[in-house]
């Protein structure tokens, strides 16, 4: 079902420190805890059998909701102990609930810890602020079946970045909102079944934080559905320009479009016309000049860069931008530290290889990097990968889930841009268009029968993807 777009915000651990704050304005922050150990241990008692449980607890909040877990656990029988990886500061609301645990505490449990059916890990959370030292790092390693809480001990809940080391948790309990680290490659690997639990933190809080990240899925934009009164050039045209040498990508492109709903395909050919022509009945080949073609006020939409060269590229891209019309550049486009050849581009989705050669090395993340190329660029920026990225220049981010490493074959890019063009086409926002395409695509991907598909197989699909997109 679809959801809201406020359920999809992501949000920082600086910016959930902003919520906890707010709500503890009404919730006592030890009641947060008490509700966040109550959601950990209902997910537990969900999925495993009793066992042996060993809870690993550090000195701030997130140790806190372990000492919960503790107690739960022991009340509902099953044998737990616990070992406070650091002591909580004294008063503080750890310390109390650290002070209600009258079980076992074993000192070092480097011994216990192979042995243990469970091991829940409620070292660090939001809060951590640097790698996970030698001592943390040994005894993690030895755990055999782990639950996080809020997010596996290492992960930085911002970046998904590994700080030192982290353990790969089965099941990590998140509270309110997950973050973006949930999400993000490598952090994504180590977070196993993700849970969101409700601890009593009202919606409304987060008005007092600035939202500008969210995962993408269905809710975040609105894709027309057929209309009675449709016809071809209401649902939208895209042009494609076509190379002269490599002429598959604009094939692609173009077929990838008209599966996803396009009213209407041009190809225009640099090179010769008849192998655009013989490849499908619905394409119109361009017979005349790019200037005569950018006349046509409908041709609002181009594609540039699919099986281009650069010098293709440096001969048309000035006179679409020139032209004022839409532009998703991708592939041919993407040259040497030639950012400001992207600008009046309306979309980029370059994978990181090419962003790289464009934007330089991603000195931070990979949404800091979009953000900063989308801001220079003042394109919608798609960075794809196995957890593409969509950067917009207003600041707004979508980090995508929805894709499978089916799509890693040759030609999925051409499609992915054929799929954006379309949805641009339509009428939807660059964002929107950017952000649906990604899902549709990786959706396209998830609806083939066999698990090796191609990308004309995937083009196959993306009509009942665009569908459920929509729903
Ligand atoms: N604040 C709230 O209202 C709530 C917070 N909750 C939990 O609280 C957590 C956040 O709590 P905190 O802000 O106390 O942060 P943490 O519990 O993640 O830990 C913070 C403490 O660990 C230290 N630290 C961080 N990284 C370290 C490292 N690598 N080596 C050694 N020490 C390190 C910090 O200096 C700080 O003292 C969340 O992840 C969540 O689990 C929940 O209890 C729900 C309510
Ligand atoms: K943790």
């Amino acid at each position: 079902m679809t959801k809201q777009i406020s359920e999809l915000a992501l949000l920082t651990p600086s910016q959930m420190n902003d919520i906890d704050r707010e709500a503890a304005k009404t919730t006592p922050v030890i009641q947060l805890m008490e509700n966040a150990g109550w959601a950990v241990t209902r997910e537990i008692l969900k999925r495993y059998k009793p066992c042996s449980v060993l809870v690993l607890c550090g000195p701030g909040n997130n140790g806190g909701d372990g000492y919960v877990v503790a107690r739960l656990l022991a009340k509902a029988g099953w044998p737990v102990y616990v070992t406070a990886i650091a002591k909580p500061k004294m008063r503080s609301d750890v310390a109390r609930v650290a002070g209600q645990w009258t079980g076992t505490v074993i000192s070092n449990s480097a011994s216990y810890i192979e042995k243990v059916g469970l091991v829940i890990d409620a070292i660090f959370g939001a809060g951590l602020n640097k790698a996970l030292d030698l001592e943390i790092t040994n005894l993690l390693r030895k755990a055999k079946h782990v639950v996080a809480i809020d997010i596996p001990s290492g992960v930085h809940g911002e970046t998904g970045q590994i700080m030192g080391y982290a353990p790969h948790a089965e099941l990590t309990v998140t509270f309110f909102r997950a973050k973006p680290g949930h999400y993000l490659l490598p952090g994504r690997e180590y977070v196993g079944e993700l849970v969101v639990k409700d601890i009593g933190i009202s919606s409304n809080t987060l008005s007092k934080t600035s939202t500008r990240c969210w995962l993408n899925e269905p809710g975040l934009w609105k894709i027309p559905t057929h209309e009675i009164t449709d016809y071809k050039y209401s649902r939208g045209i895209v042009s494609i320009v076509g190379g002269s040498q490599m002429t598959g990508a604009a094939k692609l492109s173009a077929h990838a479009a008209l599966n996803t709903g396009a009213g209407l395909v041009h190809i225009f050919a640099l090179g010769s016309a008849d192998c655009y022509s013989a490849s499908s009945p619905c394409f119109i080949v361009d017979k005349d000049s790019l200037e005569i073609a950018l006349q046509d006020s409908r041709r609002k939409i181009w594609v540039c860069g699919p099986g281009l060269l650069p010098e293709e590229v440096n001969e048309i891209l000035p006179k679409l931008v020139a032209a004022k019309v839409k532009i998703i550049a991708d592939a041919g486009v993407f040259q040497s530290n030639q950012s400001e050849l992207l600008k009046g581009a309306s979309i980029i989705t370059p994978h990181i290889g090419e962003f790289k050669r464009v934007f330089g090395d991603i000195e931070e993340d990979k949404v800091s990097a979009a953000r900063l190329a989308a801001q220079q660029t003042g394109c919608v920026v798609v960075l794809k990968g196995a957890d593409t990225v969509i950067a917009s220049p207003d600041g707004r981010v979508a980090i995508n889930q929805h894709a499978s490493s089916q799509l890693a074959t040759a030609g999925s890019g051409d499609t992915l841009t054929g799929i954006i063009a379309t949805l641009l086409a339509s009428g939807l926002s660059e964002w929107e268009s950017a952000c649906a395409g990604v899902w549709i695509h990786g959706e396209a991907g998830f609806l083939c029968e066999h698990s090796w598909p191609t990308a004309e197989d995937l083009a196959q699909n993306l009509g009942n993807a665009r569908d459920n997109a929509a729903r």
